[in-house]
């Protein structure tokens, strides 16, 4: 009877009323907004997909493209009620038929897709301020969850790929976790609550002043898991790594691009350090190897350090400089078997954060290496060999690389890797005190050799007779006055 154009007036003046006796208002975020992906909508979508209030029994399941879990979301027409700080949102998942195919240059779904979000009027500001930037933040946290961790690395000695990167990537798989890591159970806590700590502080680095980045050193002999603990770091922060080949590396402008071509939250390691490159001098440490590789005609050309090559200032300038702050939340890790090797520059504190010692294999150590390969726990082992276990251990000085290989060879019984383990830290023992036994053997033969010399030695003997002449006078002088 009406005709449409009085129906769409009237619908329009009822929604009006309506709104305005309402103490809700409503927020459409749709999917294709005019013809670009709507990227708040997709935030939306894995947000809720982590909320555990999900009534219906129908949820829609997504596994993303290079991502090793999957991902739920609220299936078609349903809600879920979702709070913060206080504050109640009712989400919808709105899903209507398209209508007509509009003349687009991309074409659309048949389906029109939205969220609609309802909150009640009083809270509309502060949704928009924080809620909002809340949802994004925690989307991108699931997704990088989901994804695979990815290694780069640019040991393509400088040479770009296709899209003029020039990092090189592979999936990242490591199983290495802080649960797998043998390591004195105190330090690793506390390495954990350092890593969480700066993970989550963005708004200290922010009130400070200071850059967000940190900087670990791990040091230790070969074989104790300084490359395990950087693969945790990663799978505990759900970071990427950024494998540095120094040695790749010709000038610090080609260490500044690199630098800005790594992503935030990623960890960038230098392995071996000591061994990348000479770094014992600061300020122009290559400045032969430059002018043997330059033209006579070029030798004055150059930026900084020469230009030519890599130099201490210009890696200290990566790792704290104005350089380093190009992107945020990145932890640089440089790993060394010799620190004594290394320049204090690169030790003082501030550069690196954490110097973190890397020691050989601790009776706590142990018990997690026992744990993790032959699922043994105190009460699983023999009480006189885990004692004997515990005193032999610290003295063998065995790696827990050296120590893991005893336990895998045996890993089918039990018992007797338990003992092969025990026969190999006892070995390892005795020929750590025979050759120490050997030293001060040597040492002590050496001291008296160097006496003998002295009393036959007519000056050095007359001196030490003098002096001891002296000195007993001295003494005597000294027992009168008192
Ligand atoms: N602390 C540890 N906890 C658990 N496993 C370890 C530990 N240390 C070493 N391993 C085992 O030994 C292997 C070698 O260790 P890793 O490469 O991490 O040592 P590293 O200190 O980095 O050695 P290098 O200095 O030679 O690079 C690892 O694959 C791991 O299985």
């Amino acid at each position: 009877v009406f005709p449409p154009e009085l129906r769409f007036g009237i619908l329009k003046i009822s929604n009006r009323i309506f709104n305005w006796f309402s103490s809700y208002c409503y927020f459409d975020i749709t999917e294709i907004d005019g013809v670009n992906t709507n990227e708040l909508y997709n935030a939306v979508q894995l947000y809720l997909s982590s909320s555990a209030s999900i009534t219906g029994s129908r949820v829609s399941l997504t596994r993303a493209l290079n991502s090793s879990g999957f991902t739920y979301g609220l299936a078609n027409n349903d809600s879920l009620v979702d709070s913060f700080n206080g504050i109640t949102a009712y989400w919808e998942h709105v899903v209507t038929q398209r209508q007509s195919q509009t003349f687009s240059w991309r074409p659309l779904p048949d389906e029109k897709r939205g969220f609609s979000l309802k909150i009640k009027k009083k809270d509309k500001a502060y949704i928009l301020k924080y809620y909002l930037d809340y949802v994004i933040e925690k989307a991108n946290d699931i997704r990088r969850k989901n994804q695979d961790r990815l290694l780069y690395t640019n040991s393509r000695g400088g040479s770009l790929d296709s899209r003029g990167h020039p990092w090189e990537s592979v999936p990242f798989k490591h199983p290495s976790t802080f649960d797998t890591l043998a390591m004195d159970p105190s330090k690793k806590t506390e390495l954990m609550a350092d890593l969480r700590d700066f993970a989550d502080g963005q708004a200290f680095y922010q009130t400070t002043g200071r850059a967000w980045k940190r900087g670990y050193l791990l040091y230790g002999p070969p074989g104790t898991g300084k490359s395990s603990m950087i693969a945790a770091m990663a799978n505990y922060l759900g970071y990427d790594i950024y494998d540095l080949e120094l040695t790749e590396v010709n000038t610090n402008s080609e260490l500044h691009k690199l630098l800005m071509k790594t992503t935030s939250k990623s960890i960038i390691v230098i392995e071996d350090i000591d061994c990348s490159i000479n770094l014992s001098n600061r300020n122009k440490p290559n400045k032969k190897k430059q002018f043997e590789t330059v033209q006579p005609e070029m030798r004055n050309a150059g930026g900084e350090d020469g230009g030519n090559s890599i130099t201490l200032s210009g890696l200290l300038n990566f790792t704290d400089g104005l350089w380093s702050c190009c992107g945020s939340e990145r932890i640089f890790v440089f790993t060394t078997n010799h620190i004594e090797k290394l320049d204090p520059a690169l030790l003082r504190s501030g550069r690196m954060d954490m110097h973190i010692f890397m020691s050989y294999c601790s009776f706590p150590a142990l018990k997690i290496l026992l744990k993790n390969y032959l699922g043994l726990g105190e009460g699983d082992i023999e009480k006189n060999v885990l004692n004997e276990l515990e005193e032999v251990v610290d003295e063998a000085k065995m790696t827990p690389a050296d120590i893991s290989e005893v336990l895998i060879k045996n890993r089918r019984n039990k018992k007797k890797a338990v003992l092969e383990l025990l026969v190999a830290l006892r070995v390892k023992k005795a020929e750590k005190n025979r050759i120490k036994n050997l030293i001060d053997v040597e040492e002590e033969e050496e001291e008296e050799e160097q006496e003998k010399r002295t009393l036959e030695s007519p000056k050095e003997g007359g001196e030490l007779v003098e002096n001891c002449i002296k000195g007993n006078e001295e003494l005597e002088e000294d027992l009168v006055m008192n």
